[in-house]
């Protein structure tokens, strides 16, 4: 009763003309207090973007983050931290300073943050791919089973694979272009390639149709959607949890997780049905599954699956089409004029498109596929992680549980690392055009396959794939501009992406001619080809 007469008397007091305004700023400013929170507290000596309250920099990051970002280290420094929204983030913008944070502190930046959007939405029920995955028992042990699969004699063994795909998407691309007649776009023929690959030695089953397929089409698009919501910029619910109440915000990540699983239950099921039928083909899942030492369960199996199937399909297809981009433009045909030369002095016996397959001998390809995965840098900011241990930068203490992204972008234009850096240039990793030589052709060449403990565990087949289709492509087309300017592909790495707030390029549309060298031989070599993996 005593309670009720007070609480009554604190209304009444509260609600008085000279007070109300008072009182409702008090509470406006406490919700902001709280509101405006970061999950780690501002780090004493980083440098720090000014922001505003409650968005902290997301509004100033705009669309393309790693701009903004390579423009605002010019000013803060290398290393600085933002806010965006209630997250603290540490931004790495040059090639060493990503080299300080990723390689020399691995053991200690070795996890992932989680994300609201992809994390709760995407995949609550689906598991998460081991590049979303924070480190764990688990995480271990799927990334120690794709390493296995994925390291260079098992690559070796899947080369019959890329034989197959590289042969069949030039051979369609060789009819479609009726001899250089009609232009083509090249980014459906390289995807159907990267996506028949890996469901190849993952499931054993590959794309069977053209590059209409009904299959290549759906998981194509699917998993384009979900790279828009697993990136680091698309999606501001990540960083603004009053967002996340807004209505109808996570109907389309759900659409899009439903479909999702849809393929990835057909596929595994695919797979289990024909162990028990007999009729398996070798491939990653199907050892798993074989193996009673195996110690993964259904979803840890499923999460290498999805693994598979969304790493090679969101970066292999961007680097192959933006290199082939640029070898139709006026730079581009000296360029493959020297490859071509180079081809045929290791290999004056025409039988580079068979030996491709065993050996890697010919080291201005080699430095063309590395070139392309700096000058495009299809991650443009890297899979973010977390530190599990403090790291010192200078004279700041970093706390474990900090969100770091490595602008690789930044880092692959940093003018204190490569010489010209936008300059199309494969020769830096030949000689010693490069500032800092020794890194770029020996140490860590670009940060493509980012760095340090989590990198990239398919670079070994993603260079491999690299290699054989630039290879082939070289040997068999000339390469040439489109008849029409509108047709031209634009060449900048960050315009030339037709989402930029994706987390990986998906290259805008555009043409380019193709004219075979010498149709006889190149029909010879796909008919060559076709025999030998004639069983696959
Ligand atoms: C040109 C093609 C590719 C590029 C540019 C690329 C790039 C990357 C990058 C930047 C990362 C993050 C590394 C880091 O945080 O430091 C990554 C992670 C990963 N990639 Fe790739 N990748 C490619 C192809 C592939 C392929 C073909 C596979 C497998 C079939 C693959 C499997 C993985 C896996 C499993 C991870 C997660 C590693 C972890 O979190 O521990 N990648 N990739």
């Amino acid at each position: 009763m005593a309670q009720a007469a007070q609480s009554q008397s604190v209304l009444a007091l509260l609600t008085q003309p000279t007070v109300l305004p008072f009182f409702l700023i008090a509470i406006v400013y406490t919700l902001l207090k709280l509101l405006d929170r970061t999950d780690v507290p501002k780090i004493k000596g980083l440098p720090e973007i000014p922001g505003i309250p409650i968005l902290g920099n997301l509004h100033q990051l705009g669309q393309n983050h790693a701009k903004v970002a390579q423009e605002w280290s010019k000013k803060y420094g290398p290393v600085f931290q933002v806010r965006m929204g209630n997250r603290r983030i540490i931004f790495a913008n040059t090639f060493d300073s990503v080299k300080n944070l990723w390689i020399t502190n691995q053991s200690a930046l070795v996890s992932r943050p989680m994300l609201h959007t992809f994390h709760t939405v995407v995949s609550s029920s689906e598991g998460f791919t081991i590049g979303t995955s924070p480190w764990d028992e688990s995480c271990k042990a799927r990334r120690k089973a794709a390493a296995t699969a994925l390291n260079r004699p098992a690559v070796q063994s899947y080369m019959p694979i890329i034989d197959y795909e590289a042969t069949k998407s030039i051979k369609e691309m060789l009819i479609d272009s009726k001899h250089g007649e009609v232009e083509l776009d090249p980014n459906a023929y390289f995807t159907r390639y990267a996506l028949s690959t890996s469901l190849t030695l993952n499931y054993g089953i590959k794309i069977e149709g053209n590059v209409e397929d009904e299959m290549l089409k759906e998981i194509t698009h699917v998993e384009r959607e979900v790279s828009n919501f697993r990136s680091t910029s698309n999606n501001w619910a990540d960083y603004v949890p009053l967002l996340r109440l807004l209505p109808g915000g996570s109907s389309k990540p759900q659409e899009y997780r439903k479909r999702r699983g849809v393929y990835m239950h057909k596929l595994l099921n695919m797979l289990k049905q024909r162990i028990e039928d007999g009729t398996d083909k070798p491939c990653i899942s199907g050892n798993v599954l074989k193996d009673p030492e195996a110690k993964l369960s259904d979803g840890e199996i499923m999460s290498i699956g999805l693994t598979m199937v969304s790493a090679g399909l969101d970066t292999v297809p961007g680097n192959l089409i933006m290199c082939i981009a640029y070898l139709s433009c006026e730079h581009g045909q000296e360029i493959q004029k020297r490859a071509l030369a180079e081809i045929n002095k290791v290999y004056p016996n025409n039988d580079s498109w068979e030996r491709c397959l065993h050996e890697e001998k010919v080291p201005y390809i080699t430095a063309l596929y590395k070139e392309t995965l700096r000058f495009w840098s299809v991650i443009p900011i890297c899979l973010p992680r977390t530190n599990v241990k403090d790291i010192r930068w200078g004279d700041s203490v970093i706390p474990a549980g900090t969100s770091f992204y490595m602008n690789a972008y930044g880092a692959h234009y940093d003018d204190s690392h490569f010489k010209s850096p936008y300059d199309f240039n494969p020769d830096r990793y030949l000689s010693d055009d490069s500032i800092d030589d020794a890194a770029a052709s020996r140490g860590t060449p670009h940060y493509g396959y980012g760095a340090g403990s989590r990198m990239c565990v398919g670079s070994h087949l993603a260079n491999r794939e690299l290699y054989t289709a630039f290879l082939r492509m070289i040997t068999a087309f000339e390469i040439l501009p489109p008849r029409n300017k509108s047709d031209e592909a634009i060449m900048d790495a960050l315009e030339c992406n037709l989402y930029p707030t994706s987390l990986t390029l998906d290259p805008k549309p555009f043409k380019v001619g193709l004219r075979a060298r010498d149709r006889a031989v190149v029909e010879r070599w796909i008919a060559e080809s076709e025999e030998r993996t004639r069983d696959l």
